[in-house]
């Protein structure tokens, strides 16, 4: 369960919030607005990596409110997709295994099994400077996936990609999210994403949550392949 309670975040004069829903796991939820809504505070503000001001937020039962990044159970991948420069794809998607102490041989196995699912293990061995844009969003989500975590925040992870290239890599994604029945939060300002991947759909504008609708309540069908959420939404402001 994702539960924002009363969240207030200041970004600069904006100030972003109340927020308050709830969403039940798991779920692709797909947060839209017009630019300067507060998308990006918001999943900054989950990922651990912004202050709220007020409010309380409880993943998956744990309350992460004081929580540093690295302690919640969160893979980010950042709208600019930033890499380690100084370090191979490798040891970028090594990372956080590193960080946690994961034996090596088994970070080892988690990186070949990941260079595999994402297509990139002819890039292991080198450096991000020169990666294209598709490689690097690659990298980024296979190194924010890599602990397996409960929660992928995803802010606009198809920006600049080729029609062709955004529609594998979201086909990627929500194979990824059924294989590992994680919870995506991704910021998108896509219809054909909604569309493919949503469960439940947020929206901000002026820094506040408008709307939140079900896929049941969406028109057409159910995603492909995908079972009926099971999201539900307590309330929203
Ligand atoms: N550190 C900061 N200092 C000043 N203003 C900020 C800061 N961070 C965010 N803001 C402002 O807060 C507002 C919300 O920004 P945010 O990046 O969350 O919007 P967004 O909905 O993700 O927009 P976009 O779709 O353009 O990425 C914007 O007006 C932005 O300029």
């Amino acid at each position: 369960m994702i539960q924002l309670q009363g969240v207030e975040i200041q970004a600069g004069d904006m100030r972003v919030g109340p927020i308050d829903f709830q969403i039940e796991q798991p779920a692709y939820v797909i947060v839209c607005g017009p630019t300067g809504s507060g998308k990006t505070t918001l999943v900054e503000t989950l990922a651990g990596l912004r202050k709220q001001r007020k409010g309380r937020i409880v993943l998956g039962g744990v309350d992460v409110t004081t929580m540093r990044p690295a302690d919640r159970d969160i893979g980010y991948v950042p709208q600019d997709s930033v890499l380690f420069e100084s370090m191979t794809v490798r040891q970028n998607l090594a990372f956080g295994l590193h960080a946690r102490k994961v034996r090596r041989q088994e970070q080892e196995r988690i990186v070949e099994f990941l260079a595999a699912r994402l297509e990139i293990q002819h890039l292991l061995h080198r450096r991000p400077f020169g990666l294209s844009g598709g490689e690097r969003k690659r990298v980024a989500i296979g190194r924010a996936i890599a602990t397996a975590p409960d929660f992928l925040l995803l802010d606009e992870p198809f920006s600049a990609l080729d029609p062709p290239t955004r529609h594998s890599m979201r086909q990627l994604i929500l194979d990824l999210q059924l294989e590992t029945n994680c919870t995506v939060v991704q910021v998108s300002h896509h219809e054909e994403d909604i569309n493919a991947l949503a469960d439940v759909v947020v929206h901000m504008s002026g820094g506040k949550i408008i709307d939140v609708v079900r896929r049941s309540q969406f028109d057409g069908e159910l995603k492909p392949g995908i079972r009926e959420s099971t999201v539900r939404i307590a309330n929203f402001t």
